[in-house]
């Protein structure tokens, strides 16, 4: 389908959205009035730099508070609407948004209201131009679809229909189904934003906390499959007022955008939804009215091949001896660049010496850099990865290396896909093997392999991160939850793959103060499975290092909500272990020590079907690592 933006979605000078707008791959913008009346260049130059850019532009907005008025305020409106559509010839636009009049002057008589409208699209007949009539959310009288819609069928003209806003409707709890009562051609436009649940304002809400579809708590999926079913045929139009959108880099947000849509539509492509609304429409035997872009498959069975650490010549010492700690050995050296292979069982982490800076939005001392991901065809993961707009990264073309294709998350970390299965890790033989012990051999301690990643994300590309991770990997998000550290407020958010093969968790400061939290919530972690968490926490602490230091109270909180025995208590406190528990199973973990403000390992060992990460834990641990720092 056709995709397009609002102006309004995005930062910078009209000139710098279209740009961003056509950079990212869109067929088409809204042009939000302010937008045009701030640019100083005429709307004949805006049509042509669109055009120059591929971009069509596909509606002109918002017309306010025109129906419903007294006679006289009619006339003015019509004088003030004769001038838009003489602009929006010049600017080559044949849809004028009008939406629901939110003027406390407003009358509230839906046949007044009809009959202006139906004067208004006659006015508009002349120009060629279409007038889409939306109902806004706070709307003074029409403020649902089904009542926009019975005043645009009682108005009854050819040039009038409806503009279906996704947020306008699902805010307020609005029933979507219903949308397949409005004949398809009626629909003239169809704008689309998510937005989490909040209980505020319904303006408040929409003019800051709009985003991209996915990114928030509504069903966009089955909205827009009622808008199908209807017959809509026009374009996904992404109209989201967004605070922090407003002030990123609009390049970005754009990539973020088209990123939302490809994933919607590939939802609906994979439900059969075009083919199912022509069926429902009566015209089986037709082509679907709509062409749904699907993206390939996402990876199945996907799981971590490694994870590296970048960490200069000092720091570097101190994450090895936590590895080796944990059993962990160095296994090899890679034949071409300062970097280590390191692993115990299938947990293998590379630790780079390389600049951590490199490439990374973080600085600091040691971090994770990059993620690599086994899965059954890279090529394929890689493609998906690309239609999405995931920045690829250049791969030095060394012959007798492996060339695994890697990509950027919004972070900045690299992700890797490596071919998996028994004859894939031949990225392995780009390392030397080395000689050396686990120190722990012998002792049957292993760890597995590697649980799940904690990346602390950059306020501004949270919910950016959260849709690149689960549209690039194919995993699904948890409902997104608040952690009280003592340095303030962390939201925590985990996608996994179904397989639970492949877990990351991402967290962001409410407050976007992205690093001086550091000790609490903002450092990132490796969590390493296991399956006797006692067996490998005795033997760190055989070999020197103590576990992350956890209060007496909370195992006296354990032991007054929990019926473990209190010899098990005494064992888990005794390590630093903590517990959580689910219907499906229970989840016990431990901690090491932070290293440089940054970066931390967790040991995990799950049992029965237990798939969270002890979020009711968090607080715990982050308090516990701040207490260290203080000592
Ligand atoms: O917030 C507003 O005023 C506004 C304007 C135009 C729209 O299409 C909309 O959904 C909201
Ligand atoms: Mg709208």
């Amino acid at each position: 389908m056709r995709r397009s933006i609002a102006t309004v979605s995005l930062s910078g000078t009209l000139e710098e959205k279209l740009r961003a707008a056509a950079a990212a791959g869109f067929d088409g913008v809204e042009i939000f009035e302010n937008d045009l009346v701030a640019a100083p260049v005429p709307p004949r130059e805006v049509r042509a730099m669109a055009a120059e850019l591929g971009l069509g532009i596909d509606l002109y907005q918002p017309f306010r508070d025109f129906e419903g008025v007294d006679d006289a305020q009619l006339e003015r409106n019509l004088r003030r609407a004769r001038a838009k559509f003489e602009l929006m010839l010049d600017l080559g636009t044949d849809t004028m948004l009008v939406c629901s009049n939110a003027s406390p002057v407003a009358l509230g008589d839906d046949a007044r209201a009809a009959e202006q409208l139906h004067r208004l699209a006659e006015a508009a007949a002349p120009y060629g131009v279409r007038v889409a009539y939306e109902a806004l959310a706070w709307g003074r009288h029409v403020d649902t679809y089904e009542h926009s819609w019975r005043i645009a069928a009682q108005a009854d003209h050819p040039s009038l229909g409806v503009c279906l806003d996704s947020f306008h409707i699902l805010s307020k709890g609005g029933d979507p189904a219903g949308i397949r009562e409005i004949p398809g051609e009626k629909i003239f436009f169809l704008q689309l934003a998510d937005a989490p649940y909040l209980a505020m304002d319904l303006l408040q809400w929409s003019r800051h906390y709009r985003c991209f579809p996915g990114q928030g708590g509504f069903d966009l999926t089955e909205f827009t499959r009622h808008v199908l079913g209807a017959g809509y045929t026009g374009p996904l139009s992404l109209e989201v007022f967004n605070d922090v959108f407003r002030a990123s880099d609009p390049h970005r947000t754009a990539a973020d955008a088209l990123r939302s849509l490809s994933v919607l539509e590939d939802a609906l492509g994979r439900e059969g939804a075009a083919e199912r609304a022509s069926e429902d429409l009566g015209d089986s035997h037709a082509r679907p009215r709509v062409t749904l872009t699907r993206l390939p498959d996402p990876p199945e069975g996907a799981g971590y091949a490694f994870v590296e650490v970048a960490a200069q010549e000092e720091d570097a010492e101190s994450v090895r001896a936590v590895l080796a700690a944990l059993g962990f050995a160095h296994t090899g050296d890679h034949r071409s660049k300062p970097v280590q292979l390191w692993n115990r069982g299938n947990a293998r982490v590379l630790l780079s010496s390389t600049d951590p800076r490199l490439g990374h939005t973080w600085g600091g001392a040691a971090a994770i850099t990059a993620l690599g991901v086994e899965v059954a065809d890279p090529d394929r993961a890689a493609q998906r990865a690309g239609l999405l707009l995931a920045p690829t990264l250049p791969r030095r073309r060394d012959p007798a290396e492996s060339r695994l294709n890697a990509v950027a998350a919004p972070d900045g970390t690299a992700v890797f896909f490596c071919p998996g299965g028994h004859d894939g890790r031949e990225w392995l033989n780009d390392f030397a093997a080395e000689t050396a012990r686990h120190r722990h051999e012998g002792t049957d301690t292993p760890l597995t392999s590697i649980d799940h990643v904690g990346l602390f994300q950059p306020f501004d590309h949270f919910d950016e991160a959260s849709l690149f991770y689960r549209s690039v990997l194919g995993l699904t998000p948890d409902a997104s939850l608040e952690v009280a550290a003592p340095d303030g407020l962390v939201r925590s958010r985990a996608l996994a793959s179904d397989d639970g093969g492949l877990r990351i968790a991402l967290n962001v400061s409410v407050l976007g103060r992205g690093t001086q939290a550091d000790a609490a919530g903002g450092a990132q972690h490796i969590a390493f499975a296991c399956d006797d968490i006692f067996a490998v926490a005795e033997a760190m602490r055989a070999d020197g290092l103590a576990p992350l230091a956890i209060p007496d109270n909370y195992y006296d909180d354990l032991a007054a909500r929990t019926d473990l025995a209190p010899a098990v208590r005494e064992r888990m406190r005794e390590n630093g272990i903590l517990y959580d528990r689910a219907d499906t199973g229970e989840f016990f973990h431990f901690y090491t020590p932070m290293l440089d403000d940054r970066l931390f390992f967790e040991v995990v060992q799950r049992t029965g079907g237990y798939t969270g990460y002890g979020a009711a834990n968090a607080a715990v641990r982050m308090a516990a690592h701040r207490a260290e720092r203080d000592r």
